[in-house]
């Protein structure tokens, strides 16, 4: 298999203030081909220790992939470190210097002098055209080698890397990926249900990921062997698949109400509009979602419409989750509505202990909420779960809208 190692540039990767995830999409990028990835690392902004990791890399890999280092100011250095790992000579570009320079003049600027080293390349590499950016990439390919230099910033390197990596020529692989996306599952459980489904070797291995939005099952292997256990394993989910491959929770549930001509609309007290936002992030929502409340305090749940006797007993509570959901139903009209109340932490609220919340859900067949407590390691976790589980909750009785829902408390 065809060697590759792929390196992230910058201090910044480095200190922790930024996490590289260039390196592993790239990595992610290579699945299809029949390529090893065997080495990805991050290096300071050290035009000694870059060429020096270059030179390494260069004894091992016939694919080397880079990305950061290439902007104008002093601590961009990967170019020389490349140039200095090669031997090679770096030289000025004038038609990439014209490039840059009416770059700038567009938009009514003089070319900064520090941009001119972006238009330096050492001659056995080819410019990789930057749609988005002043730094042009670097393709160098010489003998078996081929040596990729991106830009850090994705939006700059992904139209650039779609673009160089089929003229690679990388040898295929037959591979595939097939993801089953649950909720209210934990991972032990799912593994225990997959049993003898939950191969780790073979010709396509089965993985569990614990997400905001509940389990992935990723299936990932040569595709005939993929789509033997995909059959098998579907079956075993249940009902606690929500989605496949690409789906989030909202396009899901949006796709699915759309379809029924129905609206939704949604209250939220510890979420804040967390779920609200999770609906709207997805193109064409308002042709379904009506739009929202935030009811962070008692008195503002009372304000929307839930009964003061309500809240007085507890908002933490199953019945205000309901009488939250009824209200802004009635106020807003829709065909469902969803509430959120519970406690995000870190300190406890009305006696319960953060990761307790609970999803009122209303809708024509009736009203209904289920109740959760959520692993809290932090007021962040809690608060995404609870507007996943709303989500869920709505998609989940949607295919059984034909019945009613049920007037009473579910646990
Ligand atoms: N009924 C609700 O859902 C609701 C409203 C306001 C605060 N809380 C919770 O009360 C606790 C204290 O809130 P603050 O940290 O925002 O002061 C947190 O755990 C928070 O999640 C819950």
């Amino acid at each position: 298999m065809l060697l590759t190692e792929i390196i992230g540039v910058g201090s910044e990767l480095l200190y922790g203030e930024t996490v590289d995830t260039n390196t592993a999409e790239i990595a992610r990028s290579l699945q299809p081909y029949a390529v090893e990835v065997r080495r990805t690392l991050r290096v300071a902004d050290d035009p000694e220790v870059l060429s020096a990791e270059i030179g390494s890399a260069l004894t091992r890999a016939r694919l080397i992939v880079l990305s950061g280092g290439l902007g104008p100011t002093p601590d961009d250095v990967t170019r020389e470190a490349i140039a200095a790992a090669l031997g090679e000579p770096m030289e000025l570009d004038p038609e990439v210097l014209r490039w840059l320079e009416d770059l700038f003049a567009q938009r009514g600027w003089k070319m900064p002098e520090a941009n001119r080293k972006q238009a330096m390349k050492i001659p056995s590499a080819t410019w990789l055209p930057n749609p988005r950016g002043t730094a042009p990439g670097w393709w160098v390919r010489k003998g078996e080698l081929d040596l990729i230099a991106l830009p850090g910033p994705p939006a700059e390197w992904r139209p650039m890397w779609q673009q160089v990596l089929p003229q690679l020529g990388l040898p295929s692989r037959a591979y595939t990926r097939k993801i089953f996306k649950t909720f209210g599952l934990g991972e032990s459980a799912i593994t225990e249900g997959l049993g003898e489904l939950f191969a780790r070797k073979g010709r396509a291995e089965v993985g569990t990921y614990a997400k905001s939005h509940g389990v992935e099952v990723v299936i990932r292997g040569e595709p005939a062997e993929v789509e033997r256990l995909a059959q098998a394993i579907r079956p075993r989910l249940g009902r606690a698949v929500w989605g496949e491959d690409d789906d989030t929770l909202a396009q899901v549930l949006l796709r699915a109400l759309e379809a029924r001509g129905a609206t939704l609309v949604t209250i939220e007290s510890l979420t804040g509009g967390l779920l609200g936002s999770l609906v709207t992030e997805v193109p064409g929502a308002s042709r379904v979602y009506l739009g929202g409340v935030v009811s962070y305090s008692p008195e503002a749940k009372v304000r929307y419409g839930v009964p003061r006797e309500i809240v007085e007993r507890g908002t933490v509570s199953q019945e205000c989750a309901i009488a939250m959901a009824e209200a802004v139903r009635n106020t807003l009209g829709a065909t469902y509505a969803l509430a959120t109340t519970g406690v995000a932490g870190p300190d406890e609220l009305e006696g319960h202990p953060p990761g307790t919340v609970f999803v009122g859900l209303a809708g024509p067949g009736g009203s209904t909420a289920r109740s959760y407590r959520l692993p809290a390691p932090s007021r962040e976790v809690v608060r995404q779960r609870a507007a996943n589980a709303a989500l869920f909750m709505l998609a989940q009785e949607l295919p059984s809208v034909e019945r009613p829902i049920g007037g009473e408390v579910q646990r």
